[in-house]
């Protein structure tokens, strides 16, 4: 029986990379998804174990990292050929290189503010009652918004299992699922959601963030005071977490500018902000 090895490729999948530019007060993202696949002299590799023909994908992951914060990411397709190039021509046994990006498009809401473009879902639950009436519930999911910075998070609980470091400077991202009570019926629920919906970018970008509760409150306390026909809002709103990546050992610094954007585990902070005078609930959120 013959056997033998076909066509293979390897790599790593979707390295997740954020890229922060500060032009002064005024910062630029670059949010993209990076996946290399090599392919080369790969035989021992598969036959014998023997790897000495392989770049790991741990490395291809880093490379992708140091060039963002090297060149910059740029457009997409330059900087995929720049990955596929360095991967062929600094390796001898890489023959090939496949470098797919996939770039999030991103637009502004304040200097250092970004709202995620697409994907939002207006939302309603209403209920109607023989006794009870109407009620209406408004919403919106999947408003994903990001700070480069203005926000901090310190002075928390250190107990004998906390390793996470305080900070004073962190990207702040989340994607915002959000739900209001009108107290009767709404004029024009098309105005209200604008407004609702602005008063939640406003509030995020403006506020000075000490913690995701906070900045939660405040978009809370922002839509109730804006819009008087809504009475109380909920909002779930995870923390989509951007970890600065280590640079150091490949001879570069790394000031707020390159991050792995993790997609779980997530902080998951959710919270009410209502009326002291608002009516019961009833029905309204089941
Ligand atoms: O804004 C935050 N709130 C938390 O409760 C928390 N916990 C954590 O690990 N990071 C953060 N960030």
């Amino acid at each position: 029986m013959s056997i033998k090895l076909g066509p293979n490729r390897y790599g790593k999948a979707e390295t997740r990379l954020v890229h922060v530019v500060r032009d002064g007060p005024v910062h630029h993202i670059k949010d993209i998804n990076v996946s290399t696949s090599l392919s080369g002299d790969m035989e021992s590799a598969h036959l014998t174990g023997d790897n000495a023909a392989v770049l790991p994908t741990d490395t291809q992951k880093n490379t992708a990292y140091a060039f963002a914060r090297k060149h910059g990411v740029g457009q997409i397709e330059e900087f995929a050929l720049l990955l596929a190039r360095h991967f062929v021509g600094s390796q001898p046994t890489i023959h090939h290189a496949r470098v797919e990006i996939q770039e999030y498009a991103w637009s502004r809401g304040g200097p250092h503010s970004f709202v995620r473009e697409g994907g939002e879902v207006r939302t309603c639950v209403v209920h109607h009652d023989r006794d009870g009436g109407d009620s209406v519930v408004s919403g919106l999911t999947d408003l994903v918004v990001l700070n480069s910075t203005g926000s901090e998070f310190h002075g928390y609980i250190v107990d004998e299992y906390t390793t996470l470091p305080p900070t004073t400077d962190r990207i702040l991202a989340t994607a915002v699922t959000a739900r209001w009570r009108h107290t009767g019926e709404t004029a024009s629920y098309g105005k209200s959601y604008e407004q609702v919906r602005q008063c939640l970018l406003e509030a995020f970008a403006d506020t000075h963030s000490l913690s995701l509760q906070q900045t939660l409150y405040a978009m809370g306390e922002r839509a109730l005071g804006a819009c008087p026909e809504i009475c109380e809002i909920r909002l779930a709103m995870p923390n989509k977490h951007h970890f600065l990546v280590d640079l150091s050992p490949f001879g570069l610094d790394n000031d707020n500018e390159v991050y792995f954007a993790a997609d779980r585990p997530y902080g998951l902070i959710e919270g009410s902000v209502l009326r002291g005078d608002a009516p019961g609930a009833g029905f309204a959120w089941e």
